[in-house]
């Protein structure tokens, strides 16, 4: 575990696999900390250099009073990728971790090689839709918007096991402000103009089950980029790394070699 102490705000941040390997970035859905990665990550190939992040709100990262920008949260990334040293770094983002790849690969392309889009959109929601989550949220704590989320985020079929708890244990805990905060950062994305703009290898994953951007908004986004890759990973839900980590991995891990096949 590390702390980065970038202008504004500290992010906590952890790295894994080979320090002089390829570069590749996670960032995370809206009221998940960087465990989310956690089964996928040692099934990943050798070579790579894996940092995932807390957003801000989020994790062990700083929190900051709500609301935050779209523009923002793609900053804090961007910042962390430089305090690295880093450039070129392959961009993977579940959900408003998506909204936040395709915002820095249109802002900075000299720092994204690559985009991995999974289980997100170009847009998610609607503003009002934003607005009564952030407004129930604000009334009655995360718990309020405990059931319709987990209805979301897994499939029946593991709503049923014991893990589950855990990650809903993991939303519950979360800071209300900055999910509020991210939900209105979220609320003020529309990257369809300039993710239809983009010109990188992309990989967009979707779960059959998502509730939250489902596998049609997923296809939608990444078939603005051409040239990209779509999978439907069935069975699993909005989180499907955590559903179904060895589909996760194995998809993730092809395209990882795809792209570095003639470094
Ligand atoms: O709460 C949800 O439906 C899930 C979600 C939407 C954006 C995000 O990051 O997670």
């Amino acid at each position: 575990m590390h702390v980065a102490a970038l202008d504004g705000i500290k992010l906590n941040y952890r790295e894994d696999g080979d320090p002089d390997g390829v570069p590749v970035v996670f960032s995370n859905s809206l009221g998940t900390d960087l465990r989310l990665w956690d089964d996928i990550l040692p099934l990943l190939p050798a070579g790579f250099r894996f940092i995932r992040y807390d957003k801000r709100g989020h994790g062990l990262s700083q929190l900051t009073k709500s609301p935050y920008g779209m523009g923002t949260l793609v900053r804090d990334v961007e910042m962390l990728i430089e305090h690295l040293g880093l450039s070129r770094v392959i961009f993977v983002g579940l959900s408003i971790g998506g909204l936040i790849g395709q915002g820095l690969a249109a802002k900075r392309g000299d720092l994204v090689r690559a985009l991995v889009l999974s289980n997100t959109g170009a847009k998610i929601g609607t503003r009002e839709m934003w607005d009564e989550r952030i407004a129930a949220a604000e009334a009655g704590g995360l718990e309020a918007l405990a059931d319709a989320t987990m209805q979301r985020w897994f499939s029946d079929a593991f709503r049923g096991t014991d893990a589950f708890h855990a990650w809903r244990n993991m939303f519950v805990r979360q800071p209300m402000e900055g999910w509020t905060g991210c939900g209105a950062a979220i609320s003020g994305s529309d990257f369809y103009t300039t993710t239809a703009a983009l010109e990188l290898p992309a990989l967009g994953i979707a779960g059959s089950e998502d509730g939250s951007t489902p596998p049609d908004l997923v296809r939608e986004t990444v078939d603005l980029i051409a040239g990209s890759e779509f999978h439907l990973i069935r069975g699993a839900g909005h989180l499907p790394c955590v559903e179904e980590p060895a589909e996760f991995a194995r998809i993730l891990s092809d395209f990882l070699t795809t792209v570095t096949a003639n470094d």
